[in-house]
Order: structure tokens, then C-alpha cells, then sequence
């Protein structure tokens, strides 16, 4: 069973599923250092209703989060929740804040976090399943204090797709999906926002013992193979 955000942490791993990680690759040797379980707040009305596993999943532009995240769905029965997806949402139902939000998006700048986090509060909420991957979020050090404020829970663990940047180029102008952001300019600009926001929320989350750092070159099934043992660990874990 999938117990409650507070009573879980990357101690739920045996040493032996720590060394079988390893041995893998999955992760970075900051990420090793495993931490005890952190205290967990508890004040939002999900983590009182829901037993909560939450995964935040990191990386730049086009380095493979979506692709992963439903690959993880598939295989171990989380819900995926967007970040960019769900903005793009709020823009397509013509919202109060759609007009602000597709003009952050056209220029790769990130929108005011209680938007974001409202969005992916709701998407909690309406999901029975405790079980989330909440994907390009948080982008900065406001959106990752904001989600603890308002859904008042951390996460149990964090994946960081770590991909070159002429990697995420290359995929990002072949992903032909028809989106916005999907040019050079916005790229670049998107590439700059990464560079200059997401460290501080990578070395949190290490310094916590949280962080799971993956290698995203190669095949979407070689990069999934170093992120199942990431989950497996999990399940058995229960
Ligand atoms: N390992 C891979 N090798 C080559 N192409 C890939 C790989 N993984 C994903 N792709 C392709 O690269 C593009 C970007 O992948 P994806 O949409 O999963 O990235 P993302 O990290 O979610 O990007 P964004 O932050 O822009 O939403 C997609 O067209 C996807 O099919
Ligand atoms: N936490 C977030 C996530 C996304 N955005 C905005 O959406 C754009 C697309 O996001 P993807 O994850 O789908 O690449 C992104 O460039 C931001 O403009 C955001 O503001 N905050
Ligand atoms: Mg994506």
C-alpha cells in the first residue's frame, strides 16, 4: 500500500536497493547520501485526504521528461501531471490568466508559481490515485517553496533528466507538436531560464537525499531501463 507522504523518504530504499542503484547508474554521488525522513508539513487539505507518493521530474527543454513520465505511468500506475501542460490547458479555456500565461510561454519565461501550483493542485484533486509525477516543476526556488505552501508536502523523490544542450535542441525542433515554444528563439530563451533557475532546486533536493540523476542520452528505452529500477525500489518497498 502507498503510505502517507509524511512517513516516507529515500529511507524507505534497503541498502541493498541503494547498491542495486548504484550499480546502475541511476544516480549521482551527491544523491547517495541518503537523508533520514524529513518532517512533512501536512497543512494542505490533500495530504489530510490522500495518501500522498509524489515524484517531481526535472530537466531541461527536451530532455525526455513527458516522454519518461509515460513510460512510468505505464509501467507502475502513477498520474502524470504536467506543469506545461496544464498552463497549456489553461490558455486553451480561455481563462482570466491565459492571455499572461501564453505570453510567458511565447518568450520561455516561468509564470508566477501560484498559478502553476493552483493548476497542479486542482489536478491533484481530482485524481483518486496518490501516486504522482509532477513533471517540469518546480523550475526555481519560488515554485518549489510555493507547492510546499500551498499543497503543504514535499516530494519523496525527484528525477533530473540530465540531457547536453545540443541534444535538447535537436529534439525540441523535431517534436513537431505543433507548440509555441517549439522555435529556435523561444529554445534559446528557454535553455537560459534553465541554466539560471534550476541549480538551486537540483542542490536541494540532493542535499535531501531526493535526487535522482539520470543520463538522458541514448534510446527512450535504454534511458527508461535506469529509470525503473527507480520505481521497482519503490514498490518493493511497500
Ligand atoms: N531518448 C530520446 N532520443 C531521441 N528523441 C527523444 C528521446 N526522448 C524523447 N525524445 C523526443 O524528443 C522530444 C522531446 O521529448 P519530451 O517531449 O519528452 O521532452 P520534455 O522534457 O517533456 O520537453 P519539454 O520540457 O519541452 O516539455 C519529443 O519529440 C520526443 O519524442
Ligand atoms: N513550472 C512551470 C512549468 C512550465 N512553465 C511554462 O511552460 C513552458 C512549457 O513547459 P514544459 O514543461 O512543457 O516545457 C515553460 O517554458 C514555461 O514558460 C512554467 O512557467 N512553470
Ligand atoms: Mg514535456
Amino acid at each position: 500500500m502507498w503510505r502517507r507522504a509524511a512517513s516516507l523518504s529515500s529511507s524507505i530504499f534497503s541498502s541493498s536497493s541503494r547498491r542495486a542503484l548504484r550499480d546502475r547508474g541511476a544516480y549521482s554521488s551527491k544523491a547517495m547520501e541518503f537523508s533520514s525522513a524529513e518532517p512533512f508539513k501536512g497543512e494542505g487539505c490533500l495530504s489530510k485526504e490522500k495518501n500522498l507518493y509524489i515524484t517531481f521530474v526535472l530537466g531541461g527543454p527536451g530532455s525526455g521528461k513527458g516522454t519518461q513520465c509515460a513510460k512510468i505511468v505505464e509501467n507502475f500506475g502513477y498520474t502524470h501531471l504536467s506543469a506545461g501542460e496544464l498552463l497549456r490547458q489553461e490558455i486553451a479555456s480561455n481563462s482570466e490568466d491565459g492571455v499572461m500565461i501564453l505570453d510567458m510561454i511565447k518568450e520561455g519565461k516561468i509564470v508566477p508559481s501560484e498559478v502553476t501550483v493552483k493548476l497542479i493542485q486542482k489536478g491533484m484533486e481530482s485524481c483518486d490515485n496518490g501516486k504522482f509525477l509532477i513533471d517540469g516543476f518546480p523550475r526555481n526556488e519560488e515554485n518549489r517553496t510555493a507547492f510546499e505552501q500551498i499543497i503543504g508536502a514535499e516530494p519523496n523523490i525527484v528525477l533530473f533528466f540530465d540531457c547536453p544542450e545540443e541534444e535538447m535542441i535537436k529534439r525540441v525542433l523535431n517534436r513537431n507538436e505543433g507548440r509555441v515554444d517549439d522555435n529556435i528563439d523561444t529554445i534559446r530563451k528557454r535553455l537560459k531560464v534553465f541554466a539560471a533557475s534550476h541549480y538551486p532546486v537540483i542542490d536541494y533536493y540532493s542535499k535531501k537525499g531526493k535526487l535522482y540523476k539520470i543520463d538522458a542520452i541514448g534510446t527512450e528505452d535504454e534511458i527508461f531501463e535506469r529509470v525503473r529500477p527507480v520505481f521497482a525500489a519503490c514498490e518493493g518497498a511497500q
